[in-house]
């Protein structure tokens, strides 16, 4: 029998994805990650909702205690990220390096299982001209999450199965109200979990860093007024800023060095061409030459051309792992609010060409 370990958070998606594999046939085993450390998170809930689950399924439920690898990769970086005057998006690296990565790992190492499933609404396809597994967009648009797993390797692609990359949510809920599941009701998870654990980010940031206090200048470098924290702060906000101008005022810098905001009108937010770090490429390998696509520079954000340009390094010289593989996006017309630390992801239509960090301009 075809053996699968499903990731379990307690929400109607994985539950329904365990659901369906499990009635087509497959010997499905439950695995929840223990995200959270402290008491009363939303894992202990979804933890209890996940065992559940398994119990109505009949198949067995596990439980991983993964809150050191989530503090460290995802709270740590997004701190350290924040106190840098970025805006990192943790979630594509918290599916490769703290879900996907560890979950196979998992599988394959303690129940010697060599396929892993998830509730993502997100297509995989194996393309036997280019030999590799591609990303696609889910048929349901509205809740694709193909974005936020760009940084998915070819070996993590290739062990996983997303069962409801070809249905639409409302058929999720019509499955688990179907199959009787406790979680059919359950609402919708509307943010990033951290936002949802702490009521906001800037209380989740506030339980972290302790704000100190600067200038908010123009970019002519005049002061306009003060901020509590440069972390409060993220490229093309206007609400918040507390200063009143004639025009409405955009962020449009960050100097951690300087502990300084700087603000602007929304032409000066806007850029032609940003940085891209720690590409991944899915669709296709490392192009040697320039490749138009179109690129989502945040996860609601409309698909806009593009020119790809690989920055290949000089001969002989090494790639710095923090940096990785590096491009150069040049936009059709001119993009506002490019954010550092956010992900840039490159489709040709519904396929996932690549994806990496924004970084800071230079
Ligand atoms: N703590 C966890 N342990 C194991 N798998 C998880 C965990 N959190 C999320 N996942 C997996 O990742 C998928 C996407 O997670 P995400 O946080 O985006 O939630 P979601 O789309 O609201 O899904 P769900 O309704 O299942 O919570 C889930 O469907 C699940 O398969």
């Amino acid at each position: 029998m075809r053996k699968v370990v499903v990731g379990l958070s307690g929400g109607v998606d994985s539950s329904a994805a365990a659901a369906l594999l499990h009635h087509q046939g497959y010997e499905v085993v439950g695995l929840t990650l223990w995200l959270m450390k402290g008491k009363g998170q939303c894992c202990s809930e979804g933890m209890v909702d996940a065992a559940y689950i398994c119990e109505q399924l009949g198949v067995p439920h596990h439980i991983v205690d993964s809150r050191d690898l989530f503090q460290t990769h995802i709270i740590d970086y997004l701190v350290d990220g924040y106190r840098e005057g970025i805006t990192p998006l943790p979630c594509s690296q918290c599916n490769r390096t703290v879900k996907f990565g560890p979950m196979l790992n998992y599988a394959r190492e303690q129940l010697g299982i060599d396929r892993i499933a998830t509730g993502h609404y997100a297509r995989i396809e194996y393309d036997e001209k280019s030999d590799r597994y591609q990303l696609k967009r889910a048929l349901d648009r509205n809740k694709d999450q193909s974005y936020f797993l760009y940084d998915l390797t070819q070996d993590l692609l290739a062990a996983t199965l997303f069962p409801l990359g070809e249905i639409l949510k409302t058929e999720t809920r019509q499955i688990a109200n179907q199959y009787e599941l406790k979680t059919a009701d359950k609402p919708e998870s509307q943010d990033l979990c951290l936002v949802e654990a702490n009521g906001s980010m800037q209380a989740f940031l506030d339980k972290y860093i302790t704000g100190k206090k600067g200038d908010i200048i123009d970019t002519k470098g005049q002061v306009l007024g003060q901020h509590e924290g440069i972390h409060h702060y993220t490229i093309g906000q206007r609400k918040g800023l507390g200063i009143s101008a004639p025009n409405p005022l955009y962020v449009v810098g960050i100097d951690a060095g300087r502990n300084q905001v700087i603000v602007g009108d929304k032409e000066s937010a806007v850029q032609t061409e940003c940085a891209i770090k720690r590409v991944n490429w899915v669709g296709i390998g490392t192009p040697n030459t320039p490749i138009r696509a179109q690129v989502q520079i945040r996860y609601r954000s409309e698909p806009q051309p593009v020119t790809v340009i690989p920055i290949h390094p000089p001969d002989g010289a090494e790639i710095d792992p923090k940096i990785g593989s590096c491009v150069k996006l040049i936009f059709d017309e001119p993009i506002f609010g490019i954010t550092p630390g956010q992900a840039a992801v490159w489709y040709d239509g519904d396929l996932v060409l690549g994806g990496g960090i924004i970084d800071i301009q230079k």
